[in-house]
């Protein structure tokens, strides 16, 4: 396949969409970025990178960063994450805290910010330096020594952290996090400050569509666990818009409110597009569209 072709006619089709949405403003340092931004990026199974638009600009890759979390914390937990955090949709904002009550403080799935929280929380217990791990894995698999935290948007995110610091409190009331909240919130804001562009992401999460297999050919994930983390992308990665996205778009997908999104085709690719409108959901507009569009034009969804 030609892909450079494909990619400039996502492009084309998607240029409408451009701009639209609202970028992120309860994070103030993510309010800054130019809403007109866009670009994408393929990377093959086999390691060739394809990109069009703003693709090697880096970007503030938010909750993206769950899906490495949860992948880092698989490989050396395996199952026993699973009595801590559930994998099923929660049907409500990402941000949410209704149903941490009355399920227990267990968090719906790893990709909303509670579940993602615990799962921080057990990174930092397995490694002692949560995000520091999420960096030094994405610089390798993606081969940019480059990529780095964006200390604004972590501090930005502090100050403006009452959220998710309700969130974590009401865990550890519940005995779910090991780790002193402080902490925990700490290498949280940090793992989602981390800048890439859509060509890191993309070969960042490689190892998704090579069934858990890493950018020098070693197992990071068995197959099984690959399958895994895709299977919850699919069905949580975009909140409350994952059924619509499945609809859409057809693949496992994990977006953040810094506009980017990573979708997997297991077997073939991955896929990262950024623009950074947002819908009501937090999902980029254009993001969107564009994967709508390549998995249009190309056949590839997993449906
Ligand atoms: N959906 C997101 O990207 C949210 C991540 C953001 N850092 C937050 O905690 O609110």
């Amino acid at each position: 396949m030609d892909y450079q072709a494909v990619l400039d006619q996502v492009a084309a089709e998607v240029a409408p969409h451009v701009g639209r949405g609202q970028v992120a403003s309860y994070i103030p340092a993510l309010a800054a970025v130019d809403a007109g931004r866009f670009g994408m990026a393929l990377a093959d199974v086999d390691g060739t990178v394809t990109g069009i638009g703003d693709w090697q600009t880096p970007f503030s890759i938010q909750s993206i960063s769950k899906a490495f979390a949860l992948a880092l914390v698989l490989a050396q937990d395996g199952e026993s994450l699973w009595r801590r955090v559930g994998r099923e949709p929660s049907g409500n904002p990402f941000n949410s805290l209704v149903q941490l009550e009355y399920e227990n403080g267990i968090p719906r799935n790893p990709f909303i910010n509670a579940g993602a929280l615990v799962v921080t929380d057990r990174l930092q217990s397995l490694t002692g330096d949560a995000s520091t791990t999420m960096l030094d894995f994405v610089r390798a698999q993606s081969g940019n020594p480059e990529i780095s935290f964006d200390p604004a948007v972590a501090s930005s995110e502090s100050e403006h952290g009452d959220r998710n610091a309700a969130l974590a409190y009401f865990m550890a009331a519940y005995g779910n996090l090991d780790n002193p909240v402080p902490t925990v919130l700490e290498h949280y804001f940090w793992q989602c400050s981390i800048e890439m562009s859509c060509r890191d992401l993309a070969t960042a999460g490689a190892f998704l569509a090579r069934h858990g297999l890493g950018a020098d050919g070693s197992r990071l994930l068995s197959a099984r666990e690959a399958k895994r983390i895709n299977a919850v992308m699919l069905t949580c990665g975009t909140y409350d818009a994952a059924g619509d996205f499945a609809y859409r778009v057809g693949l496992p997908g994990k977006s953040g409110v810094g506009g980017g999104i990573v979708a997997v085709i297991p077997g073939r690719c991955t896929l990262a597009v950024w623009s950074p409108g947002l819908d009501a959901h937090g999902n980029s507009v254009a993001g969107v569209a564009a994967l709508d569009a390549f998995t249009t034009l190309t056949g590839w969804s997993v449906f």
